[in-house]
């Protein structure tokens, strides 16, 4: 009997969890996993994630699907009758659709299955810390090591039936950035004997932004995005502390090496001009996603010539993915993927249409069976 896809994607929707914290969705992927003819089947856990290995039936090699879990921190905005039951929590990055068409795709092949071994991966903690990195260097993994290895990622902008990607560079080099400023607090009307760290946060965000406008050459893009900033604590007492988090994406790994250096110096520059101390920490980062060129172009190819979807060679996005480390080890891509909603990625009102978990799995199980068969 096939599974009701919209209804466990449904099911995820209402379930985002923090990366590495993913119990109630590894769970649900295990039960899912439970109820499929378990004769070519095989499975291991790894922390919060799961791989799903199906046996092949004259296997040369092993290729790779791999999908991100967790959810975001922001509270859901949608007008969905299935929201977040996860206060605070919300797959508003499509990870739920990620899941629902890996799920989807193993359940054709437990039914269907191909020469070669195919390998699931539900990979925890992609918006952070990271969980890509150490997924590669676990036994589970190592293991069962695959030869080649896709992913996709929705794109809102994108009509269903559309599916974007390049061969090189798709996605940034990103870097988490924290800074903290201590300051001395005070009575709002004594400004001269506090060292105020609202003030300070304010120049420093702007500071931040020339490195960008005024070092960075403008023909190699970057970003920096400070998402979070907090300072105070009521109007009338001049703020202490103050904490800021951002994010730095960059095509090179020349820009982004300038940038760490610069937003040092700014700090340091801070803390001369407002009498404060700064303390800088770097948080995750993660390495460009760069599709492998000749598997690219067969995925294209195959693409235009052989279904009816829509093809774009589309521009890189500075989007940050930790599949690129999956990409630096082994041969593989990862495309976009149309699901057509006004909202784009971590927008609190993003509706994915979920005629794209279709889409995908007709893609994605007929371009599977086209690569991991003998010729
Ligand atoms: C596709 C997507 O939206 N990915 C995230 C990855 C986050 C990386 C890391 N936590 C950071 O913020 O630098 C993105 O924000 O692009």
């Amino acid at each position: 009997m096939k599974p009701d896809l919209i209804q466990i994607r449904r099911d995820l929707h209402q379930i985002p969890e923090p990366g590495f914290e993913e119990f109630q969705t590894q769970k649900y992927i295990l039960s899912f996993l439970e109820s499929l003819p378990q004769d070519r089947l095989e499975l291991q856990t790894w922390r919060t994630g799961v791989l799903v290995r199906i046996t092949g039936k004259n296997p040369r090699q092993t290729i790779a699907y791999r999908t991100d879990m967790d959810g975001l921190p922001l509270t859901e905005q949608t007008t969905l009758p299935f929201p977040s039951r996860n206060p605070g929590y919300m797959h508003a990055c499509g990870h739920d659709l990620h899941m629902t068409i890996a799920l989807g795709l193993i359940h054709h092949f437990v039914h269907h299955p191909v020469d070669d071994h195919l390998l699931f991966l539900f990979q925890p903690a992609e918006e952070g810390p990271g969980g890509a990195e150490p997924l590669l260097q676990s036994d589970e993994f190592q293991r069962w090591k695959p030869d080649q290895i896709y992913a996709l990622h929705i794109a809102p902008e994108h009509p269903v039936g559309t599916v974007a990607t390049r061969p090189g560079i798709l996605f940034a080099n990103t870097q988490e950035i924290f800074i903290q400023l201590q300051g001395k607090s005070g009575h709002a009307a004594y400004p001269h004997l506090a060292h105020d760290m609202v003030v300070a946060t304010s120049q420093l965000v702007g500071q931040l932004q020339t490195i960008i406008a005024r070092n960075i050459n403008p023909l190699d893009s970057a970003i920096i995005t400070i998402g979070k900033l907090h300072a105070g604590t009521k109007e009338n007492i001049i703020a202490g502390e103050a904490l800021l988090e951002g994010t730095i994406r960059t095509l090179s790994t020349e820009s982004m090496e300038l940038i760490k250096k610069r937003c040092q110096s700014i700090v340091q520059g801070i803390e001369e001009s407002f009498q404060c101390k700064g303390t800088l920490t770097w948080g995750s980062n993660y390495c460009q996603v760069y599709n492998h060129h000749r598997l690219t172009q067969e995925f294209m190819d195959w693409t235009r010539s052989e279904t009816n979807f829509q093809l774009i060679e589309c521009q890189e996005a500075l989007t940050g993915e930790d599949f690129g480390y999956f990409l630096e080890q082994i041969p593989g891509m990862m495309f976009w993927l149309g699901v057509d909603t006004p909202y784009g990625l971590h927008h609190p009102q993003i509706e994915p249409s979920e005629d794209a978990i279709s889409v995908a799995i007709e893609l994605m199980s007929r371009y599977l069976t086209h690569v991991a068969s003998s010729k």
